[in-house]
């Protein structure tokens, strides 16, 4: 919780230490404000004594309390406003940069992690927001301890009045634990009317309300959720006022029993006007302070909530975001190596990659090849160190992959994948990005283009590599599938020299011909730039386009099932084989 507090507070001050004082101003308004009653009772005190100094003294407090609470009020919430943003801003960029920092995508898989910071994206704005409830808390507190001192200094009866509105802060859980059964219990005709209202006015479920006759169906089943829905909430805050009229209904009862007494005594002489006059006007704040207290413990709660997840993430990513610090080498000398390695996805019960034992020569353009969910694409994340093996090891030029920096080994990489990005900048931007330090190099990114065989995606494109993709942006293009995925290989290609080169499926949305032209294109690519020892791994199950592969991996639930050439798989007469053969004539007859 002390964590919590301390860095919302501390966001606050380094965002704005000028705002954050500003924020201030508000507390010390509603001190002056509990102090109300006292100068009240200045004044009547000066009217009895007929002292005029005095009272001319308790009008100009009132006057300027009144004044200068008003004017702190205003500063203080303004600045609490632009602060609540400002500080809402800048979790949201550490919210992102902690996110990125985590350097395998695991996580991003894990839907346990994928609630948690859904919830933190979506509540973004509630960190700032943390603010303005510890800012609440603390005008709140202020003003409560204020109340309760000139209470105290009145008379000390007035104490027990204000113990008296305890009892709410006792029934505030129940007045929670009421409100969320009443949420949890609403929750399943909530959701059902928002489905039929979404229904009712879809364009597709509107069309089939309308052929089948179903509008005044669907309007009674409307009418009936929507009853059900708020039913629940309408009794639990009906209760909860039930019980706070009853705690208010004691503490005015109490009130007036203690107001009588004192009355009774300052007709005795034995209390001053002054107190009446403060016990009767603090009556009021008196009967707030305990609901001050109540707000004050619920609003901690959901502050906590509210930092508690940031705080998991903050922790999340310091676990998860090791790794090495050594350079991957400038240049592959004998290869990529796996020892044993296995890889079991988070919550799975079976392994992904399964000890596999496996040699990628540097310099070589392998493929890998097997059935959907053989373990291709999670080889791929365990050699592009977005997945950290579950055991064995990764070796480059024998060297642990653990050892290097995680950044500086995705540096020398480059590729394309089946799950490509889709970036809806300038087409120039969407290519350029594979390589940050060549994003406005055009010739380059035509390069790229060229490599890619999208050359004519490009001249689909109205302003060339300064056309806009996307409709939702002003004179923005939609490009097709196979387009979009075209730019996503150029993308995966401009990184020069890498020492690897992963195309993962890449040619998904693409023909067999076009990929198969497009790997020989890579192939001989590769082959031509030898001397750079990269390895060139394309991953795809169609076992026709893999035949000028150097060396070709078929891998079967997460085994390695073959290795070799495209000759000696066929000579075998395995399952490369005869997979090779059912999609060969398939192709042929195609
Ligand atoms: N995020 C995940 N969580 C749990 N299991 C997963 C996850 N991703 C993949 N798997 C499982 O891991 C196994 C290997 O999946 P992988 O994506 O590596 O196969 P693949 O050979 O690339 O398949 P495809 O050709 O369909 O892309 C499959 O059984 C799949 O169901």
């Amino acid at each position: 919780m002390r964590r919590g507090v301390w860095m919302v507070l501390t966001a606050a001050f380094r965002v704005s230490p000028g705002l954050a004082f500003s924020c201030l101003a508000e507390t010390i308004g509603r001190l002056l404000r509990a102090a109300t009653p006292w100068f009240l009772g200045l004044f009547v005190a000066g009217a009895i004594a007929a002292d005029r100094g005095q009272m001319l003294v308790a009008v100009t407090a009132l006057v300027a309390v009144s004044g200068v609470q008003n004017l702190l009020g205003i500063v203080g919430t303004n600045a609490r406003i632009a602060l609540m943003e400002r500080v809402g801003f800048d979790f949201d960029a550490k919210i992102a940069e902690l996110i990125a920092r985590v350097p395998t995508l695991e996580h991003l898989e894990s839907p346990d992690y994928l609630d948690r910071t859904q919830t933190l994206r979506d509540g973004q704005g509630t960190l700032g927001g943390a603010l303005n409830m510890l800012l609440n808390i603390l005008n709140n507190l202020a003003f409560a301890t204020g109340i309760l001192v000139v209470a105290a200094t009145a008379d000390w009866r007035l104490l027990i009045l204000a113990a008296l509105g305890f009892p709410r802060l006792l029934t505030g859980r129940w007045t929670t634990r009421w409100g969320r059964a009443a949420e949890e219990e609403s929750a399943a005709p909530s959701r059902l009317t928002q489905h039929l209202v979404d229904l009712v006015t879809s364009p597709y479920g509107g069309a089939e309300a309308r052929v089948f006759g179903l509008r005044q169906e669907l309007r009674h089943r409307v009418r009936d959720s929507a009853t059900a829905w708020q039913r629940p909430l309408v009794r639990g805050a009906r209760k909860g006022a039930l019980l706070s009229a009853g705690i208010s209904g004691v503490f005015f009862g109490a009130a007036i029993g203690v107001l009588g007494w004192m009355t009774y005594d300052a007709l005795r002489g034995a209390v001053s006007v002054a107190a009446l006059v403060v016990a009767v006007t603090a009556v009021r704040g008196l009967e707030n302070v305990s609901g001050i207290l109540t707000n004050a413990v619920q609003d901690t709660a959901r502050l906590m909530r509210n930092v508690s997840r940031f705080v998991w993430l903050q922790d999340y990513v310091v676990q998860t975001a090791g790794g090495g610090t050594s350079e991957p080498p400038e240049q592959l000398e004998s290869g990529i190596r796996l020892e044993a390695v296995r890889f079991r996805h988070l919550g799975s019960d079976s392994d992904a990659v399964a000890s596999v034992d496996l040699d990628l020569p540097a310099g070589s353009v392998v493929a890998l090849v097997g059935e959907n969910g053989a373990g291709k694409s999670t080889l791929v994340k365990l050699l592009t160190g977005l997945y950290r093996p579950s055991d064995g090891r990764i070796l480059v030029d024998g060297k642990d992959l653990a050892e290097f920096d995680p950044a500086a080994w995705r540096s020398r990489l480059s590729g394309a994948f089946q799950d490509f990005a889709d970036f809806e900048l300038i087409a120039r931007e969407a290519v350029g990005l594979g390589d940050l330090a060549a994003v406005d190099d055009e010739p380059r990114v035509h390069q790229a283009l060229r490599d890619a065989a999208a050359e004519d995606v490009l001249h689909a494109l109205p302003n060339g590599l300064s056309t806009q993709l996307g409709t939702t942006w002003d004179d923005g293009v939609e490009l097709s599938g196979g387009q979009r995925q075209r730019l996503a290989i150029a993308r995966g290609l401009m990184r020069h020299q890498p020492l690897l080169l992963v195309l993962d499926e890449p040619t998904s949305a693409l023909d067999p011909t076009t990929e198969h032209e497009l790997f020989h294109r890579y192939a001989n690519a590769a082959h031509q730039a030898r001397t750079t020892n990269a390895i060139t791994l394309l991953v795809t199950h169609r076992f026709t386009t893999v035949r000028v592969a150097d060396l070709i991996v078929v891998m079967d639930s997460g085994r390695i099932a073959e290795v070799g050439t495209h000759d000696e798989l066929v000579a075998a007469g395995g399952q490369y084989a005869e997979l090779y053969d059912i999609q060969a004539r398939a192709y042929r007859l195609s």
